[in-house]
């Protein structure tokens, strides 16, 4: 394994850089770009509006995701997108049945604090994020002590949230409007089938 790993004992993630090679980074971002996005608008404080950057959800039958009150059903594998995730099982064991794609079309898209510890996700389970594209500021933030870390991502990372990271810090990704290129990202999650059926 030419990559370097970046785990730091205390901390609930690891940081894969160069996790694909430039060759999977074009193919997948090839891919990524032909996806038919979309921009929901979300209900935040009783106000609606359009999410800051677009999105789309790919995940077994049955693996609905519900995002800020919406109900997401779906869509089939894309080819590459579904190696990846083959491939992230066979590296580190790590099983998925969903992966969203967010896209920021330029440093004006951004992702704002939260954590990713909605009741469909199966409890303990980690979350697997691969960049592509344009390098972003990731920022986390430690729910008691308030102590950031900004981690660089560039295109071809990956960063495994292990649990109970989703339970003990915030994450976010920060407006950059200096920077113009698009970025990618792939969050690769394990869901309960059929939590939200009957919703
Ligand atoms: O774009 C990123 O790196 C973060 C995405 C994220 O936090 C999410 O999809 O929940
Ligand atoms: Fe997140």
């Amino acid at each position: 394994m030419q990559q370097q790993l970046f785990q730091q004992s205390q901390e609930p993630w690891t940081w894969v850089k160069g996790y694909l090679n430039p060759r999977q980074q074009s193919l997948l971002l090839t891919e990524a770009e032909a996806y038919p996005y979309e921009r929901p608008e979300v209900t935040v404080y009783g106000k609606a509006h359009k999410i800051p950057r677009t999105q789309i959800w790919f995940g077994d039958e049955g693996v609905e995701y519900k995002y800020s009150g919406l109900l997401v059903v779906p869509t089939p594998w894309p080819y590459y997108a579904n190696r990846l995730r083959h491939q992230l099982s066979k590296d580190f064991g790590f099983v998925s049945n969903g992966v969203l794609v967010n896209r920021y079309a330029g440093g004006r898209d951004c992702m704002g604090w939260h954590a990713d510890d909605e009741d469909e996700l199966v409890p303990g389970s980690d979350i697997a994020s691969v960049t592509l594209g344009e390098g972003r500021d990731f920022v986390l933030r430690h729910n008691d002590t308030g102590e950031k870390r900004i981690l660089h991502l560039e295109s071809g990372d990956l960063l495994l949230m292990h649990y109970p990271m989703q339970q003990t810090w915030q994450h976010s990704l920060p407006k950059r409007l200096k920077q113009e290129g698009t970025r990618w990202n792939f969050t690769f999650r394990q869901l309960i089938p059929g939590f939200h059926a009957g919703d």
